[in-house]
């Protein structure tokens, strides 16, 4: 069973507004809601690709209610903790910017995060976790490792969708999967990674660092897929963008969904690809016509044993 850990799930609340003027009354042209928090977005596009997966993570008051009943009305199974402080709510503001205020979060109890910990100990070898997202300011900085640990010790791979530290030192520990945008890459290394050989050249080290898989996604530049045998770059189809919210967390389930399927990692990342894009030119996550339409224009620019 695939699991999705959301320490900090979300109520995602995107709205438009023409000409955004910072200090004065703005009204919105639209506005949508729906259940975020990376780990989320990951069940929720598993789920639209035939997948089924199981999301765990801590919710808390109305917010929380509300992302329980939306997973649920969709047909994902939850196991989340409850605590008592509310889920918080992002503002994912489209203007001529994209601009994005994610909150803090709740409070996370000792308690709370014990019961955590022992849902991730329970978990078997059959079993893959993807931890993603940020980690509440309450829980210590090494939650991450700690749970990885665990995973190790029972033999559960485990995929990483996190920035900076986070994702620097679980590397040891050999997650299946990461996926850095290229930002996130740069930062890793104390540079600017902008084209997608320079992301070649710092994924090969994220795997000699320890990561099994490693893709680096560039927005609209490309992506590239690097393992211990293959090196691939691939373009991004092209099509109209509507909200990039949720595209990285789109890759990891287009990559988990296809290789559940036919266990090839180059099939599982021209998926990947696939999924980023469709939700890029969605507002709210890709389905699943949008996924295989757009397969069709992906392609491989390079590939090397
Ligand atoms: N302008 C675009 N055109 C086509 N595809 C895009 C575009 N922007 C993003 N994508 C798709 O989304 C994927 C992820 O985009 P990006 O590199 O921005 O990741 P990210 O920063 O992790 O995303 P997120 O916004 O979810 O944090 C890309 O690999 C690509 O498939
Ligand atoms: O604050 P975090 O945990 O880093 O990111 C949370 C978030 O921005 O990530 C998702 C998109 O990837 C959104 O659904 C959500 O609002």
């Amino acid at each position: 069973m695939i699991y999705t850990l959301t320490l900090n799930p979300s109520v995602d609340y995107i709205v438009a507004v023409d000409n955004m003027e910072l200090g004065g009354l703005n009204r919105t042209t639209s506005e949508t809601k729906f259940p975020g928090g990376k780990g989320i977005n990951v069940s929720r596009v598993l789920k639209r690709l035939d997948i089924n997966s199981k999301a765990l993570g801590f919710i808390g008051g109305f917010t929380g209610d509300y992302i329980e009943k939306y997973l649920q009305s969709e047909g994902i199974e939850t196991k989340f903790i409850r605590v008592s402080e509310d889920t918080r709510i992002n503002v994912k503001l489209k203007s001529n910017q994209e601009t994005e205020i994610n909150g803090s979060g709740p409070c996370i109890s000792k308690d709370a995060f014990l019961d955590l910990i022992n849902q991730i100990s329970h978990l078997s070898q059959e079993d893959l976790l993807v931890l993603a997202g940020s980690i509440p300011s309450t829980l210590p900085s090494n939650t991450y490792e700690e749970i990885v640990k665990i995973c190790n010790e029972n033999g559960v791979r485990f995929v990483v969708d996190a920035e900076g530290d986070l994702l620097k030192k679980v590397l040891s520990h050999n997650p299946f999967l990461i996926k850095p945008n290229h930002h996130e890459l740069g930062q890793l290394f104390g540079t600017t990674v902008s084209s997608c050989e320079d992301a070649l050249t710092f994924g090969k080290q994220l795997v000699e660092m320890g990561a099994e898989n490693v893709i680096v996604s560039l927005a609209d530049k490309g992506a590239v897929f690097v393992n211990k045998d293959v090196q691939i770059i691939s373009n991004v189809p092209k099509g109209e963008m509507k909200s990039s919210v949720g595209a990285g967390d789109s890759m990891v389930a287009g990559f988990l969904s296809a290789y559940e399927r036919t266990k090839d990692v180059k099939e599982s990342f021209r998926y990947s690809v696939a999924s980023g894009s469709a939700t890029a030119f969605s507002i709210g996550l890709c389905n699943r016509d949008l996924v295989e339409q757009l397969l069709t224009q992906v392609n491989f620019q390079e590939e090397r044993e």
